[in-house]
């Protein structure tokens, strides 16, 4: 679900590209999966697949992590699993904070993903005063007037913003100057940071104008091929086809 980009350059200081981080997290979700059922070993074309990948770009994304598998027999699941998780960083616990507990800092909150994959709420922060002391997903929300001690106290890195899109650059600023150097931004903005500091963004409402993008194209391909059709094949309006009114075809009759 996750877009967008971080502040870096394409290839990390030991050498692994950014592209190929952006698909750990894709091996590493197909690997905890094989885990769970107890698989020992998976070959690259088996666990390519599970992750939605190229088996050449796994083989040389994992040839970056020093990891090859063995001939005929794969890849040692359990020790890739380690062995990526390291590399993501993600043998330690990382406490996170999120800012503006609305309707997504809540579900965020209340997310049971992030824990389970090393990522620990330290504290939800809002600026509403009404909310100060409510507890969301068991955590008492805190004003952000404590935001610069909370950061401090907690050792917090990594900082989540889900406040409107008017507040988040000041949010940003104030997590920056704390200390967080690392953002996941789900505000509908360009945040402006410092060198050394990263920011991801994610929005669903691109997410879905892709795939709005790919069905029109799907369409037009479909009136194509309607087109090139016989007559006598020619897709005819189904009952279903109907335009917003009711009375007229989205699939208009050749
Ligand atoms: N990225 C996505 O896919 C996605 C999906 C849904 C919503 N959003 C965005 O997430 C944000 C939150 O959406 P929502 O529906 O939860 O909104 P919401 O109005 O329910 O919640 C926003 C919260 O932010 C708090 N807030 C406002 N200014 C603040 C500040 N300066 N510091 C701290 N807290 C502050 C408010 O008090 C409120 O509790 C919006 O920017 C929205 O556009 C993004």
């Amino acid at each position: 679900m996750a877009t967008g980009r971080t502040h870096r350059p394409a290839t990390r200081s030991r050498g692994i590209p950014e592209a190929t981080v952006a698909r750990l997290p894709l091996y590493l979700r197909a690997l905890t999966a094989l885990s769970e059922r107890s698989v020992p070993t998976v070959s690259s074309e088996e666990l390519a697949a599970a992750a939605g990948v190229n088996s050449a770009k796994l083989r040389k994304d994992f040839s970056y992590l020093g990891s090859y598998g063995t001939r005929g027999v794969g890849y040692d699941v359990e020790y890739l699993v380690y062995q990526i998780s390291r590399e993501l960083g993600l043998t330690q616990d990382w406490p996170v904070v999120i800012v503006g507990i609305g309707n997504l800092g809540a579900a965020l909150a209340n997310y049971g993903g992030f824990a389970s994959r090393g990522f620990r709420v330290a504290a939800l922060i809002d600026a509403d005063p009404a909310m100060a002391g409510k507890p969301v997903a068991g955590i008492p929300v805190q004003h952000t007037d404590e935001l610069e001690s909370i950061i401090t106290d907690n050792g917090v890195s990594i900082g989540v913003i889900a406040t409107p899109a008017g507040a988040a650059q000041q949010v940003c600023d104030r997590l920056v100057a704390a200390g967080v150097t690392s953002i996941l931004n789900f505000a509908p903005t360009v945040l402006t940071v410092p060198d050394g500091v990263d920011v991801r963004k994610v929005d669903l409402s691109i997410e879905l104008q892709i795939l709005a993008f790919h069905e029109q194209r799907k369409a037009g391909e479909e009136a194509a091929v309607d087109t090139a059709a016989p007559a006598a094949v020619r897709r005819q309006p189904a009952a279903t086809d109907q335009g917003p009114d009711g009375d007229v075809p989205a699939v208009m009759p050749a």
